[in-house]
């Protein structure tokens, strides 16, 4: 029988009673132990998961030594964010199973999914189907993925693939403005697509301050997952300050 997993639980539960902050660790761009002292102070701070990957190089055992070294420093749930079927690590708990709905090319709408899924399967990795749609800018993984990323001041077309997407079965709609946008998915945008859809509403890409982080919530964002800021912090202190802010404009 079909059973929703522990993450996904996890994820359910905690949304009735808040907004999630998920933070995006690249594999490419920390070190194991950046890694793990971020994990710790995420969970200090009140960040409710951790997620894993990158579009480039996120892969083999530079992804399982950062995944290895999350899960000794913290207890707060790990989620691959794969950018393609090299981005499984089996020291996970689960995996965005996620297709890029935008894509033009076929790899990234059920390719990668099937070269993964008896990896997935052997490793016993939670799988939580999700439908990833990237907005302008799109950054590099709007490059990488092959996507026509839709416009930021057409909503209606995001709200159409988020639908469709829930409609397809996927239990998680993420909006990407990709990885160090310079700005975030617009707060008409999240409005219109949480109008439409009944899942979890999940954006990302390009929210820096507690202020930006407040208007996607506002919005109606369930999950803003932030990256860049805490990665490119400076220093682990600034990287804290950059959680607790963030952190603060999410939970409000
Ligand atoms: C479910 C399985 C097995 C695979 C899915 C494969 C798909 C659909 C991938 C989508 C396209 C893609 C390249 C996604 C990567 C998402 C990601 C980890 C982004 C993180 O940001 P980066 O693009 O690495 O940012 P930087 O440029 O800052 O490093
Ligand atoms: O790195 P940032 O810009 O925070 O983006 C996070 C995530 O949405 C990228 O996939
Ligand atoms: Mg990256």
């Amino acid at each position: 029988m079909l059973e929703i997993g522990k993450v996904e639980r996890y994820i359910h539960e905690k949304l009735e009673r808040e907004k999630l902050h998920f933070v995006l660790l690249d594999p490419d761009d920390v070190t194991p132990e950046e890694a793990a002292r971020i994990a710790e102070m995420s969970e200090e701070v009140g960040v409710d998961a951790i997620m894993i990957g990158g579009s480039t190089g996120a892969e083999g055992d530079v992804l399982d030594g950062v995944v290895r070294a999350i899960k000794e420093s913290s207890s707060l749930p790990t989620i691959l964010f794969p950018g393609s079927h090299g981005g499984i690590s089996k020291y996970a708990d689960s995996i965005f199973f996620m297709s890029l709905l935008n894509s033009t090319n076929p790899f990234f709408i059920t390719g990668a999914q099937a070269l993964g899924a008896f990896q997935v399967k052997r490793y016993g990795i939670e799988p939580i189907p999700m439908a990833y749609l990237i907005i302008e800018p799109g950054e590099t993984v709007g490059w990488v993925g092959d996507a026509k990323p839709i416009p930021r001041h057409k909503p209606k077309i995001a709200a159409a693939y988020a639908l469709a997407g829930q409609y397809l079965g996927m239990r998680l709609v993420y909006l990407e403005a990709g990885s160090g946008a310079s700005q975030p998915v617009p707060p008409e945008m999240i409005a219109l697509v949480k109008r439409v859809i009944d899942v979890p509403l999940i954006v990302g890409g390009g929210i820096r301050t507690a202020a930006q982080a407040r208007a996607a919530v506002e919005a109606g964002a369930d999950i803003i997952v932030t990256g860049t800021a805490i990665e490119k912090a400076g220093s682990l202190e600034k990287a804290r300050e950059k959680l607790v802010e963030l952190n603060r404009g999410i939970k409000g």
